[in-house]
């Protein structure tokens, strides 16, 4: 008998084998689909959901759906599983997505307590190890608190409104002699009058004509970070590396000569993170690239999307339109430069601003990481998992914004600083980690607003569909045709 089992088994051994190996594996993808296979001594009930296919999860469908909608794989999970649910996503396994506002302000507002901003590894290899998002604790607070003294709501008529005015102005003048314009667009026309006010701001460099190749170089960097982090030579994530290396160069650089020059008087970011006199030069770099990251794309996204959504809503863009000329009608002919109190009586553009990052902001979701065992509702999610915290499914959620896929203006009207309480409109994030370029970003896109609709007429020159992941975009950067109302 024992003969004719070690026969069976020697002539079959490799079906044996292969029978032994797919136990294990079944077994393991139980253990991985229960959410214990973390090695963790407690079993806590995780929120429910699924593990979906080994290793992508389900990355592809909802890769696939949000081709589509931006609320249709939320919905379906939704429906089976309640807003918060746990799905293998992006390579995490051990991950969970919210899409409860409730949920989502909490977490953000227990930033380093009982969860930490844990992006990428390839996004933090961009940023630099000390890039805000990538850096915790004392030293997060620390640079946190001086980007928002340098950027607070009242500094802005001080250190921003001629710089804006000028570069914005300047920029549409060009867009005028161009007459057709992708307005967003890689190097697209919004992004480059944003990115020559940060590299004035930031390190009081003159405009993009005169510095091509650092300008090349930041331009490199902002198309990196949301690429596909390959590093092989060619590909937009190694150009961003490459690019990220010149910027470091030219920032060390400024650094020494403002050390060797400390008489020229200069009104930049890197000069006032020198005279806090205790970051490392080190930290200061990546502070000035992180700015250039967070500064760019996020407010020339707005400024290109509003004005994708004012030329498919003709009401709204009247209205914007007759508060912008009533406003310049008040100034007086040949007085085009406003001043802060003419931005403070801006009304409904703010609504438009609103109703804008609602529908598309560059801040689509928010990566955190569990520092603790954490209870919510009747389930736990185990230290070390990942939240993914939709904001944006939470902002085009019927159950919280009526007609929600509908660009409506009005529906901020009369609303005043309560909005920022509330959980189901983030687009600045909360907590730690609240955007402290808000008030300067509402600035910049009022402003350009304004610039844009006193300044011209304008037609899409094809009809353009906007995806929505990773960021928001538009096919082939939304082109338009401009022309100038001076010749009304
Ligand atoms: C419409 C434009 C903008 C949007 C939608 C936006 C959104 C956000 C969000 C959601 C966060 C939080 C990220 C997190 O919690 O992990 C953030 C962080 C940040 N933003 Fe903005 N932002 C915008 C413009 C700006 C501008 C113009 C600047 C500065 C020039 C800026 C500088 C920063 C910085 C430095 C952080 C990091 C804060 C930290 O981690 O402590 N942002 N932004």
């Amino acid at each position: 008998m024992e003969q004719l089992i070690h026969s069976i088994v020697d002539s079959n051994w490799y079906l044996w084998f292969f029978g032994l190996f797919t136990c294990v594996i079944l077994l393991l993808l139980r253990r991985g689909k229960d959410g214990q296979g973390d090695g963790s001594a407690i079993k806590p009930k995780l929120p429910p959901g699924s593990a979906g296919l080994p290793f992508i999860g389900e990355t592809i469908r909802f890769l696939l759906d949000a081709k589509s909608s931006r609320r249709k794989f939320f919905d379906e999970h939704e429906l089976r599983y309640g807003p918060i649910f746990r799905c293998n996503l992006f390579g995490r396994a051990r991950a969970v997505v919210s899409v409860d506002p409730e949920f989502n302000k909490y977490v953000l507002q227990n930033e380093g307590r009982l969860f930490e901003a844990k992006y990428l590894a390839s996004f933090r290899h961009l940023i630099g190890k000390y890039g805000l998002s990538a850096v915790q604790g004392e030293l997060q607070r620390k640079l946190h608190g001086t980007a928002v003294n340098l950027l607070k709501h009242e500094r802005l008529s001080s250190d921003f409104m001629d710089d804006i005015q000028d570069i914005f102005l300047a920029g549409m003048r060009k867009w005028e002699e161009q007459g057709d314009i992708p307005i967003q667009h890689k190097c697209n026309q919004a992004s480059i009058i944003v990115l020559n006010l940060m590299a004035k701001k930031l390190l009081d460099l003159p405009p993009a004509e005169e510095m091509k190749d650092v300008y090349k170089a930041f331009d490199d960097f902002v198309g990196a970070v949301f690429s596909l982090p390959l590093n092989i030579p060619g590909t937009t994530y190694a150009r961003g590396i490459q690019a990220r290396g010149i910027l470091l160069k030219r920032i060390h650089e400024c650094i020494k000569e403002r050390r060797q020059h400390p008489e020229v008087v200069r009104n930049d970011l890197l000069t006032k993170l020198l005279r806090e006199g205790t970051f490392s030069d080190e930290i200061i770099a990546d502070t000035i690239i992180f700015f250039v990251f967070a500064g760019v794309e996020t407010s020339s996204m707005a400024m290109a999307f509003a004005v994708k959504y004012l030329t498919e809503n003709p009401r709204a863009l009247e209205e914007l339109r007759a508060e912008h000329d009533a406003l310049l009608k008040a100034k007086g002919k040949g007085n085009e430069k406003l001043t802060w109190n003419d931005y403070q009586s801006m009304k409904f553009v703010h609504c438009v601003i609103n109703e804008t990052l609602r529908l598309s902001s560059a801040t689509v979701v928010l990566f955190r990481e569990a520092k603790q065992d954490i209870k919510v509702k009747d389930f736990v999610i185990p230290k070390g998992w990942t939240v993914y915290a939709f904001l944006s499914a939470t902002h085009v959620d019927e159950k919280y914004h009526y007609e929600a896929d509908k660009f409506l203006p009005w529906r901020w009207q009369n609303k005043g600083q309560e909005i920022l309480d509330e959980p189901c409109y983030m687009p600045f994030g909360r907590g730690g980690r609240l955007c402290p370029g808000l008030h300067l970003a509402r600035f910049e896109i009022a402003l350009f607003l304004h610039n844009f609709v006193t300044k011209f007429r304008w037609e899409a020159l094809e009809v353009n569909h906007a995806t929505h992941f990773p960021l928001p975009s538009m096919a082939k950067g939304f082109p338009i045709r401009l022309h100038s109302r001076a010749d009304d």
